[in-house]
């Protein structure tokens, strides 16, 4: 029957039938023919616009950013929540929340803090020492215990910093803080107080993070640019500030920035770069940056063609990307006391269980609004994340009532968190050092294969898992590949061209391996007595 007709449309007209075959034939062409591009940047987070970045201030204009989202901003994310006296919602931050480390007059200053005053973000001084202390009781004061723990911790930098000069074996923070005296052990008041210190910042357990870079990457931010966290409070979302970053260089529905893209597989040699998407669509690079998150590498959402080498394998199996969970809570009061921005629970059985409280109702913050979160990381935000809402909100909602016996908390109008561990953009929330890894061995993080290059927070010896560290590792790959494509070299002393790698690995990496080439661009001694 087919056939029949085709013999028909071909007596019946065989110049319009040629046409057709034409016309199909060019289309499956076309539908093959991959975008050629200079740079295919693969993210458009704070990495992948600041690698973007540093390539237009050079006027390579040749770029494509491939982004899963229908956004730019990537961890830096938020949405709509609850709702105002106006019925309209507030807007919250699931991902990042701070600006960490601002800077001082006159010294060195934070680039996501320099563009944050540039865009007008709104944010607001967090005041870590407005907290109160509770548990199973209720108000329990063990505040006594946070200047114990910070005695401790000086102690332990020191130690941190001679391991470092003296090229010694890396220790855990369990460790360090044990030789220093902090020993919480059963102590549910004192692992909370832990709990605060620590796994709030690095989203793992002192066990499970390095000691040399825990205490170095604290170092480079708080000692370095300034000790103060502000807290975005912007109704536009954190990501305005990195629309604004943007808006320097692309315009408005600029062909170059794909959004709604989900690169599958990522082809690399010497020669260039062949980028796979789900919908078939194909990208041809003289160079790739992927800045996507460890979490994504360490899951096989791409496939790499051929397969990574041992060296670069081993290190994204090698680090570690934290989940860090923020819980969300509308109600239609203020019970707890509006004036104090943080409070604190001790679980009498679980380290971690619903352990910081923050309000959102405070003055500077989103006064007014009844809104006040809860974080969890690591395990506990592996288990939640992987049960229903209610169930959690029951668990917080008992907490919370242990937390205040004496008022009538009432059932909260607004509820809400997002599962991190289980996004598949990202996988977690950001990555942390693990025990025992040497610098070299995060170099490897970094470095290049052939002509595909990688950025992002994690790559930042620095300050992984700041936004900051995806600024300056998204700017350096931008810069490095500049320089290959002929430009001036303008990555300083870091030099253009392939990153340093290490196929062969020591257990330490000695004191002269610390400079630029290896990512650490200035000095982690601060306040210390070295
Ligand atoms: C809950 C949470 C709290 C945080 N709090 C803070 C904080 O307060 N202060 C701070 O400084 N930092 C914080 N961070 C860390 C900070 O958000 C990150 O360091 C930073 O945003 C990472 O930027 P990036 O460009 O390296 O990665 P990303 O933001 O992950 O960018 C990578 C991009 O790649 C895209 N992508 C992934 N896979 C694919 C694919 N297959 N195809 C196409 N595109 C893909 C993603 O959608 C994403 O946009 C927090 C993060 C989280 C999640």
């Amino acid at each position: 029957m087919l056939f029949r007709n085709l013999a028909i449309g071909l007596t019946a007209g065989s110049w319009s039938f040629h046409r057709c075959v034409a016309v199909a034939i060019e289309a499956r062409a076309s539908e093959k023919k991959c975008q050629q591009t200079t740079v295919a940047i693969l993210g458009g987070g704070v990495a992948g616009i600041t690698a973007a970045q540093a390539l237009s201030n050079q006027s390579i204009t040749d770029f494509l950013i491939v982004e899963y989202n229908a956004d730019i901003g990537g961890r830096m994310a938020h949405t709509s929540f609850g709702k105002k006296a106006d019925s309209t919602p507030y807007v919250v931050e699931l991902g990042a929340n701070w600006v960490q480390g601002l800077g001082t007059k006159g010294g060195p200053e934070n680039p996501i803090w320099t563009f944050a005053k540039k865009y007008n973000i709104s944010n607001e001084y967090s005041n870590y020492s407005s907290i109160l202390t509770y548990n199973e009781t209720g108000y329990t004061d063990y505040s006594n215990l946070l200047d114990d723990f910070e005695n401790a911790y000086a102690t332990m930098e020191q130690d941190a910093g001679y391991i470092l000069t003296e090229n010694l074996q890396d220790q855990s923070t369990r460790t360090g803080l044990a030789l220093a005296g902090w020993k919480p052990k059963k102590s549910m008041a004192a692992q909370a107080v832990e709990w605060w210190e620590w796994d709030w910042e690095t989203s793992y357990t002192p066990e499970e993070s390095s000691l040399v870079f825990g205490i170095t990457g604290y170092n480079l931010t708080f000692y370095q640019f300034s000790e103060a966290n502000n807290f975005v409070v912007d109704q536009r979302g954190f990501n305005a500030l990195l629309k604004g970053i943007a808006s320097t260089f692309l315009k408005k529905n600029d062909p170059r920035l794909l959004l709604n893209k989900t690169v599958t597989d990522i082809a690399y040699s010497k020669d260039g770069v062949n980028i796979t998407n789900a919908d078939g669509s194909c990208i041809e690079a003289a160079y790739a940056i992927c800045t996507f998150s460890v979490g994504v590498l360490q899951n096989d959402a791409v496939a790499f063609k051929p397969a990574l080498p041992d060296w670069k394998q081993t290190a994204i199996e090698k680090f570690q990307m934290g989940t860090y969970t923020k819980i969300f809570l509308q109600f239609n009061e203020t019970f707890w006391d509006p004036n104090t921005q943080f409070f604190l629970y001790a679980s009498p059985t679980t380290r971690g269980y619903y352990p910081v409280w923050q309000s959102l109702s405070t003055p500077g913050f989103l006064p007014g609004s009844n809104i006040i979160f809860v974080t969890v990381v690591e395990r506990e935000s592996y288990r939640i994340e992987a049960q229903s809402d209610e169930k959690t909100k029951a668990e917080v909602m008992a907490v919370l009532r242990e937390m205040f016996p004496d008022v009538h908390v009432p059932e909260p109008i607004a509820f809400m968190y997002p599962r991190w561990s289980l996004t598949p953009w990202t996988y977690g929330s950001y990555s942390n050092w693990p025990v025992g890894t040497s610098l070299e061995m995060h170099q490897n993080l970094r470095a290049n294969v052939e002509r595909l290059f990688f950025a992002g927070e994690a790559t930042s010896a620095e300050y992984f898992g700041f936004l900051h560290g995806a600024w300056f590792e998204g700017r350096e790959a931008g810069e490095r590949i500049a320089g290959i494509l002929g430009k001036e070299c303008k990555n300083g002393d870091g030099g253009c061209g392939d990153y340093k790698s290490y196929e062969e690995l020591h257990g330490t990496s000695p004191l002269g391996d610390y400079g630029v080439v290896n990512g650490w661009a200035v000095s982690s001694f601060y306040d210390i007595g070295f």
